[in-house]
Parts: C-alpha cells; structure tokens; sequence
C-alpha cells in the first residue's frame, strides 16, 4: 500500500493498528462520576427518573438532560465502502467507527457508529427514522448511489434533525473549496472552467451541484459514468439524477470528453484516467483524482507527463487531501451548536468558502509539524490539513451563522465571538485560559522584541503575533531574515522592522549606556561594543530598556540560566521585587500556577512571599480568583522536619504584609489539591482547591512542572519571567512557536511582568 507515496504502512500495520488493545477504534467513557452509591443512586434508579419525567413534560430539555444534542450516528449499509464497492454493512465498521472517532477528534462530536444489515431502502429509511430520539444528527456513510438519494431526501423530510450524506455533500464542500482556490491559483474564472466528472454517483452528484451552485456553468460540464459520457438522450445506465447534468456533446467517451477540459474531478474508480488523457488537457490543468483508497490516476503519474497540474487526491499521503474530514467534524459542530433542524445549500457554501480562505492564510506550526513538511498557499496547498486548528474555529462559525441567516437555528448564537472564542477551547483548554491575554493584547498592540529572529521557530511565532493582531514584532537579525520571511510564504517581507547589530544606528548610544551600567563591573567601554554588536539578547534587551520596544521573547537558542545573565546585564529586577518563573498547567478541568521553576534555588522567607504575590498577581491578571499553598513534604509541621522554617516564616511575612488573597501551608500537594484530603484540615483557610501552589525550592519546582509536562494530561504554558523592571521571556531552548507565541502575547498583554 501507499507505495508511491510519502507514508508507508503494510497491510499487516494496518491490521495490527486495528486489533491491538482493545480491538476497533472506539469506547466509551462517562462523563459523570460513577464511584459511590450516591452515584450511581442518582445516574440510574431512582434518581434517573426526575429527568424521564421532565423530558416526557417538554422534549426540548432532553438537550439538557442527556447526551443528544452531541452525539451523532454515522449509519452505512455498507453497499459503497470507499472505492471498494458493495462489501456489506460488518465490513464498512472499520470505516464507519474511523468516522466516529473523526469526529471526536477534531470537533469534540460523540459519534457512535450504526451498520444496518440491508439493501432494502425503506427497512433503512424506517430504521433510522426510528432513532431519531437518540440523536442530535445523523451521517449517512458509504451508501452506493441512486438508492443514498432516495434514502436522504426521505430522511431529511420525516426528521427534525440534521440528515447529511457525507459522500455526496461533505465530499462537495472540500472539491469545492479545492476547485475556488485552484482556479484562482491558475487565474481562471469559475464560469468560463470546462469541466469534466468522472463518477455520477453520490459523491459525484453532489460535487457537480455544489460547483454549479458557485458559479461553474451548466453546460461547461461533462459528466461521465461506467458506460461513459451521459449526454442528452442516452438511455443505458440512467436515473433521474444523472439525467439533470445530461447535456449536448458529441463525446461519448471520457478520454473524448477530457481534451481541451480545464478541470477533472475523479470520484469512481482507481486507474480510470490514463497519462494520455491528462496529456489533452487545457494549460494548467487542475486534477482532483479522488477515488478512495487509490486515485484515478496518482500525483506523480499526472506530474511526469503535466508538471503544470495542480493535482489533489483523496490521500493523506500526497499533497492536496480532499477529504471529508475536513468537513463533516467541523459543519456537524457548527449545526449542533445552533440546535439546526437541517444542513441547507447555504450552509455547505458557507462551509466550502471557510475551507477556502484558510488555505490562504499563513499556516500554523501545528500544521507543519503533523504533517512533516512546511505549507503555503500554491499548487502543493490549495485545501488546508485535517489538522490545521483554526478549521475548528473557522467552519462551525460558519456554518451556524449561515444556519441563523436561513432560519433553520433552533437556538441562535448571540454572541458569535464569544462562540468562535468557545470553539477555540472546546479542544484546547489553554486557549480558554489565555482569552483575557490574547484580547488585551489585541486592544492595545505593543511592540515585542524577537531577538533570535534567525530562527525558523521564532519567525513563525512573530508572523503569527502580527497577522494574528497581538502586537509588532521588532525582529533582530541579520539581512537573510527576510529571505526566510519569503520562504515561510509572507508576502511583504521588508514589512517587517529588522535591526542588525551589526550594523544598527542605534549601537553607540546602546553600547554608551550599556557601558555605563557595567563599568563598575569590570567591563571596558570595547567589551560593552562587542557586546552589543555580538549578543542578540544584549542588543534585544538594550531595545526594550531604551524604550524602543515594550517587551522581549528569547531563549531557543541558549540555556534558560545562561540568556537570563546576559539579559540581568541590561536590566534590573523592578523595585522591590524578587524575578521569578511560574509554569502554568492546563488540564481539561483545573488550570494551577506553579512558582519559582526557574530563578531561585534557595528562596528565602521574603522571597517565597514575594513569589506569591507576584503570582497571584498573574493569575488575576488571567482571570482567575487565587488561593495560595505554600507546599511541602509536611502538612502544618507534621512530620517535622530540618527545612520547613522558610516556608513557615513565609507566612508570616504575608501576614505582616496585610494581603488580600488566601494563602495557607505549609501543605502537601494534596491537601492543598484535593478536596477530600483537604477536610483533614478543616481549620485550613483556603475556601478552595489551591491554584496557585508556591513550591518550597527550585529543584522540587522545576521538577514537578517538568514531570507534570512529561507524565500528565497537562498543557503547559511557560515558564513566564515576572518580576524584571520590563517584561522579558526566556523560553525553553525545546519551545515550538505555539509557545513563544503565547510568551509574546502574555508579554505584550502585561500579563507576565
Ligand atoms: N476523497 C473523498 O473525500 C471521497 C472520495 N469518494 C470516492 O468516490 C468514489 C465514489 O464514491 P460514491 O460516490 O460514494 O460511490 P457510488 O457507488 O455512489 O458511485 C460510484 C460511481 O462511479 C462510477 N464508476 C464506476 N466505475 C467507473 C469507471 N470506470 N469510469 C467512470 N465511472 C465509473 C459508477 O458508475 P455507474 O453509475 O455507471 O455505476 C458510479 O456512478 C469512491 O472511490 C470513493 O472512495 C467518495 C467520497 C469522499
Ligand atoms: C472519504 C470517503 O468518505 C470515501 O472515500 O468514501
Ligand atoms: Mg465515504
């Protein structure tokens, strides 16, 4: 398999994938707690029957009661599995249990798959019919063509909830979305394309709609099915559905058919286009082979004889994936949100020109990594990747706007930035955590130094910071920063403000003042020069303290200790504080700030209370209320122990110094985290789990947060510098651009100072 490909995987990988652990791809997890009688008094018998009778009263509260309005089936018979054909429903669960856990995965739907053992269209319209209390949606999957119209239209017609065949239209919205970016790439116009479909089954019927609907004319295409082209006044092989694209040609063949075509979209079978046929085409020809597992014809295949194409499969494997992953996780999200009673044409368009504009946007990191090669907008990069975050943000919104503009939204979004925001986090609890900072940092754009702009990694994290709004990214590095700039697909590179060292306006002055800071110190007034000219975290940090900028993000490219000396040479701890680190952990349901994991080894008493104050004065910036534990091996002097003074004496200082939040300690941490250990304690004066957890020394803090990183199902946000007269984060040497990113905006928001 995938021989010709970049992935490889045997068949027997793929059998084994399937049958490891617990064989098949999907269980199923509660999401209430089910560890005590009570529990399970209130899951099931008696206290299940309060919501039976509230929903049997109003239907509508069981939205709020059970997991319908989430949960979607993915129903097939089996009788069109991929390009395989009619292999019956068992042997469409792989596919159909994939499904489920697509959607899962990228848009946090609940997805069961249902195989029904049947050719018979009404025993399969009935059965469904019939589940529709379960539901908030239904995806019909793999069902052959005419009888998946026949089935859907029905469907569609008898039920209140969202009915979408995925073959037909979820495959249309991303050849759609395909065909608007390459046509645009090539300079064509939707109306003028001469277009040629292999396929006029389910997913044929629906891309040729779809790309009609956006402005491809009906007489420009050809379709063609197993007994060739379908013009008007055929009879062999025809159905209703088929008749309505028919039209007057005299080609009877596809290779007839595809001379002189501008585009070929291909959903039938593998090997049904010949290198020879491609060789006919108009210039420039845009090829969407998209039978699955194996294409029409192969990308390398087209390129030997086309390299003009711009080619697209259904692949994970070559560039240009038409996939409906792409859509179906991400159209359901948008329709559940808005409680939709139906998925409309304006909500696929909708869906298909969201798909489309994001694959012209610059391309997040993530992106690049899951995919092992980088992306811009061109021939290789015309449809965005499953795994491209932003489709999650992107393509619900919508999808639930066009379902409110249409009238079919049971319940309308208000606010639809709120919802975007929401989306953001459904999947991600750390974006959720740093709303506040990314919209400071949007209302009021500062200016953040990147002093290690020669980095691939940094320069994707400034172009971000830009393009996103969170401020203006002061790059320092040499003239080849803006080649690279190029090469990651910024189209206006000299945009960008770079300062050289080497040759900047501004290093005498830097190097006067830099000098007069260190000349005490044993430095000469030539030492202070090369410093300047030679040290990016000098020069950086002489930008940011000479008021050129408002803050910095380094630290890729030397160890923390190392960037942190050189940046002290500059700048100064703000007055009467003590500088610090806090890493801060995201996990599904709790988010903790752990402090000092990077400066102090040793913290005194006054340190350790200056620690707390400063990070409880990060996490209100945050948006959180802090409750503060001072942790330890001991729970208030038991067992007692040779190092507890300090953090004891802790307290006190915080005592004399009249704070207004709660502290406690010294504590273990899991009576300081966990509620039922913390009723021993009931003298204890946290009203709550801690948040804010000061750690006695730098070794057990580094560790913890490094371990926790490692281990746990935790997002770590860090470590944020606090406490420097200016703001200046020093990221770990292994940071991917997500994460300076998220440095920068915590910098620029005045969040981490
Ligand atoms: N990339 C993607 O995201 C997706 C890809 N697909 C792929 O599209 C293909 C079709 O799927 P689907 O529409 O669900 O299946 P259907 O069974 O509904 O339709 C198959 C169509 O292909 C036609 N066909 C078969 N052999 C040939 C041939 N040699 N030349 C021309 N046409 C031929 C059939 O013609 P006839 O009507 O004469 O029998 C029929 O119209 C599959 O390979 C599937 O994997 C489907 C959905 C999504
Ligand atoms: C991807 C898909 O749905 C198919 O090939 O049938
Ligand atoms: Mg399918």
């Amino acid at each position: 398999m995938a021989d010709k490909s970049n992935v490889e995987f045997s068949e027997r990988e793929a059998l084994f994938f399937h049958s490891t652990g617990r064989p098949g791809k999907i269980e199923i997890i509660a999401s209430k707690p089910m560890a005590t009688q009570r529990d399970l008094s209130l899951a099931y018998s008696p206290g299940v029957a309060v919501p039976v009778r509230a929903i049997a009263e109003d239907p509508a509260t069981a939205y709020d009661y059970t997991a319908k309005g989430n949960l979607v089936a993915v129903i097939s018979n089996g009788t069109a599995i991929l390009g395989l054909g009619n292999l019956g429903a068992l042997a469409s669960k792989p596919v159909m249990e994939g499904k489920a856990v697509l959607f899962k995965r990228f848009a946090d739907v609940d997805s069961i798959d249902i195989e029904l053992k049947t050719e018979d269209v009404d025993k399969f319209i009935d059965a469904v019919e019939l589940m529709e209390p379960t539901f908030g949606g239904i995806n019909l999957e793999d069902i052959k063509a005419p009888e998946c119209f026949i089935i859907e239209q029905t469907l569609k017609e008898r039920m209140n909830i969202p009915v979408f065949h995925d073959d037909q239209h979820g495959t249309a919205i991303i050849a759609a979305a395909g065909v608007i970016n390459a046509a645009m790439l090539t300079g064509r116009d939707l109306k003028d394309m001469k277009v040629v479909v292999n396929g006029a089954g389910a997913a044929s019927i629906s891309c040729t709609e779809l790309i009609k609907a956006i402005g491809v004319q009906n007489d420009n295409v050809i379709m063609c099915d197993s007994k060739g082209v379908i013009y008007q006044g055929r009879s062999e092989g025809m159905n209703q559905w088929k008749s309505a694209h028919a039209v007057k040609t005299d080609a009877r063949t596809l290779a007839e058919a595809i001379k002189g075509a501008d585009v070929f979209l291909g959903l039938s079978v593998a090997g049904a286009v010949s290198q020879d046929m491609v060789k006919e085409m108009a210039g420039k020809p845009i090829i969407f082979a998209m039978a699955n597992p194996d294409p029409e014809i192969t990308p390398p295949d087209v390129l030997e004889v086309r390299p003009d194409a711009i080619v697209a499969t259904g692949r994970s494997d070559y560039p240009n994936q038409v996939n409906n992953v792409l859509g179906f996780p991400f159209i359901f999200r948008g329709a559940l949100d808005v409680r939709a009673t139906g998925i409309n044409e304006a909500m696929k368009v909708a869906a298909a020109q969201a798909i489309a504009e994001l694959a012209r946007e610059q391309v997040p990191e993530e992106v690049a990594k899951a995919y092992g090669r980088s992306h811009s907008f061109g021939p290789d990069y015309i449809i965005p990747a499953p795994f491209d975050p932003r489709l999650m943000e992107v393509v619900p919104a919508a999808v639930a706007q066009a379902a409110m503009e249409t009238g079919v939204a049971q319940k309308p979004i208000a606010d639809m930035a709120a919802y975007r925001q929401s989306l953001k986090g459904r999947l991600n609890p750390t974006t959720s955590v740093l709303t506040t900072a990314y919209e400071v940092a949007k209302a009021n754009p500062k200016r953040v130094v990147f002093a290690e702009a020669e980095e691939e990694v940094v320069l994707r994290a400034a172009i971000q910071f830009r393009d996103l709004g969170y401020g203006i990214p002061v790059l320092v590095g040499r003239h080849e920063v803006y080649d690279k700039l190029q090469a990651l697909g910024v189209r206006d590179p000299q945009s960008f403000e770079l300062h050289n060292s080497v040759n900047s306006p501004l290093v005498p002055d830097m190097a006067d003042r830099l000098y007069e800071r260190l000349q005490r110190r044993g430095h000469l007034r030539r030492d202070c020069e090369r410093m300047v000219n030679r040290d990016r975290n000098i020069f950086g940090a002489l930008l940011v303290s000479m008021g050129h900028a408002d803050a910095m993000i380094t630290g890729v490219t030397r160890p923390f200790a190392q960037t942190l000396r050189e940046v002290k040479r500059v700048m100064d701890p703000a007055v009467d504080r003590t500088p610090f680190g806090i890493h801060i952990m995201v996990s599904k349901d709790k988010t903790v700030f752990l402090a000092d994991t990077t400066v102090n080894e040793r913290p005194s008493a006054h340190e350790l209370a200056d620690i707390a104050e400063g990070t409880v004065a990060v996490a209100r910036r945050m948006g959180h209320d802090p409750r503060v534990a001072f942790l330890s091996y001991s729970n208030f002097g038991n067992p007692p122990g040779g190092h507890l003074e300090n953090v004891r004496d802790a307290l006190k200082v915080l005592d004399s110094r009249d704070v207004d939040f709660e502290y406690e300690g010294e504590m273990t941490a899991d009576a300081a985290l966990n509620p039922t250990v913390m009723k021993n304690y009931p003298f204890s004066r946290l009203s709550g789990p801690a948040n804010v957890l000061v750690m006695p020394g730098l070794q057990s803090a580094n560790i913890s947060a490094k371990l926790l990183r490692e281990l746990g199902g935790t997002t770590m946000i860090g470590p944020m510098l606090v406490g420097m007269e200016k703001s200046v984060q020093i990221a770990t040497m292994a940071s991917n651009a997500s994460e300076l990113l998220t440095l920068a905006v915590l910098a620029s928001a005045g969040v981490a100072i």
